[in-house]
């Protein structure tokens, strides 16, 4: 072996040992960052024992609803959750979580929830990164809106701005889709790190007998409007709280079932609606509406289930002053209320109501008359649109009304809005942020003060 073939070798020998440490360094490093990988996302599904945050934005109930189970099946899996409402939920909450998992419906037209403002005011314009949180977004909307799931989608998309990680994608629930929320349970499976959750339970359809149906309005010029009374045909009373919704099941439509406010309170024994005959263009009736006001006859079994609908129960104000302001069919909630405060007791009110034409529209006239005389409401203002040459509507007389209002207000009182989207409810924000100010009305909402139920 010559020399230079010795060199040669050895070499050659150095260079196959060199390629050899080069290759077993890189299969270490390369086994480190799969481990690392591994921990991050075994870490970010099991979590390090700081709870995860389950955020809700709802306005009519069923975002809350899903959070509370939501919060329940981690618990049964062994999860520490924290369960907030968004609006309590701060910058520093989300710095401080690991995981965040935000259920928030779409309310308005493409809006946030009342309940979501603050945190839209404060935590979204913030300006912070959040590097460190993993999050998971539950859209709740109705694809018969314009802005579907326009809520969810604006916060999805500002978490992604801060920098947060993706616990998965969005999920977008068109009216309580059972697919979707069955794609939910599995991403909560997969977090808990269980495959065994307890199912996912829809709250059950219960029977109901209706008891009673009266034409409130003959010979109007709006729709036919009816008085409703229901009973549990299972004899066992149900509880609620005046501003509770019920969901009904038409038999046409099953796979929709359409809200309504209860207009009664649980000590009358009976669930009372106040309901508008819909009707399409083409002259067919409403599926729900039709079936509750014609096509079931008194004495028919109606397939209905109650929903609490916290941000519109009485709550921390069941002894303010309240203002009460609704139009139409939403006359229900506020009534619901107003028989609450009867009941009780404590508390003045004052009713601002608006329909069209007082000889057929003044829904429950004589009950109101009651409650004047005997304290229940302090002053009731009914607006009928078409009784003078000005259509005058709710918004103008609390505007006619402003000193008055902004007396109340000072004295601690609480406003609760009952009825359409379209024109009254943003006419009445407008009034009152007119009298109260932009900022006087943030924080009337923010302490809980400013409640709506409209639709
Ligand atoms: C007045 C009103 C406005 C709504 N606007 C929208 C909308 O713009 N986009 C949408 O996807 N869903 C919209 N929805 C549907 C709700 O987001 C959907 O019913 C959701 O399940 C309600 O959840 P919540 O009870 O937690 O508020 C609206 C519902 C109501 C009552």
């Amino acid at each position: 072996m010559s020399v230079f073939e010795w060199g040669s070798a050895a070499a050659r020998q150095g260079a196959a040992a060199a390629v050899v440490l080069f290759w077993l360094l890189l299969c270490i490093s390369i086994a480190r960052a799969q481990r690392r990988a591994r921990q991050g996302v075994v870490q970010a599904a099991a979590g390090s024992g700081v709870p995860v945050l389950v955020a809700y934005a709802s306005q009519t109930g069923f975002a809350e609803q899903v959070a509370r189970q939501t919060a329940d099946l981690l618990h049964t899996a062994g999860v520490p959750s924290r369960l907030l409402a968004l609006s309590s939920v701060t910058a520093d909450d989300l710095a401080a979580a690991e995981r965040a998992l935000f259920i928030v419906s779409t309310c308005g037209e493409g809006d946030p929830p009342d309940n979501a403002a603050a945190f839209v005011r404060r935590v979204m314009t913030d300006g912070r990164t959040l590097p460190n949180l993993h999050h998971g977004v539950l859209a709740l909307g109705d694809s018969e809106y314009r802005h579907f799931c326009g809520f969810g989608r604006s916060l999805d998309g500002w978490l992604a701005g801060t920098g947060a990680s993706p616990l998965f994608e969005r999920i977008e629930v068109d009216n309580a889709n059972e697919a979707a929320m069955a794609e939910w349970h599995h991403r909560l499976s997969h977090l808990a790190g269980t495959s065994d959750l307890p199912d996912w339970q829809a709250p059950a359809w219960e029977p109901w007998r209706l008891l009673a149906r009266e034409h409130l309005n003959p010979g109007s010029a709006g729709g036919p409007t009816f008085h409703l009374e229901l009973a549990p045909s299972s004899g066992v009373a149900a509880d609620w709280r005046s501003g509770d919704l019920v969901q009904v099941r038409a038999p046409a439509d099953p796979s929709r079932p359409r809200e309504y406010s209860i207009a009664s309170i649980a000590a009358d024994g009976r669930v009372h609606l106040l309901v508008r005959q819909e009707r399409h263009p083409d002259g067919s009736l409403g599926v729900a509406s039709g079936w509750l006001t014609e096509q079931a006859e008194v004495g028919a079994s109606i397939d209905l289930r109650l929903r609490p609908h916290a941000n519109f129960q009485l709550g921390d104000n069941a002894t303010r002053p309240l203002i009460l302001v609704g139009n139409g069919t939403g006359l229900a909630g506020l009534r619901g209320h107003l028989r609450a405060r009867a009941a009780a007791g404590a508390g003045r009110c004052w009713l601002v109501f608006g329909e069209r034409q007082g000889a057929f529209d003044a829904y429950y006239r004589d009950e109101i008359e009651g409650w004047l005389s005997s304290g229940v409401l302090a002053r009731a203002d009914l607006v009928f649109s078409r009784d003078t040459p000005q259509k005058a509507y709710v918004q103008d007389r609390l505007r006619e009304a402003a000193a008055d209002v902004k007396a109340w207000l000072d004295d601690g009182a609480a406003v609760y809005v009952c009825g359409s989207l379209q024109g009254m409810a943003g006419g009445v924000d407008a009034a009152l942020t007119e009298i109260a100010g932009a900022d006087g009305v943030a924080r009337l909402m923010d302490g809980g003060r400013y409640r709506r139920d409209v639709y």
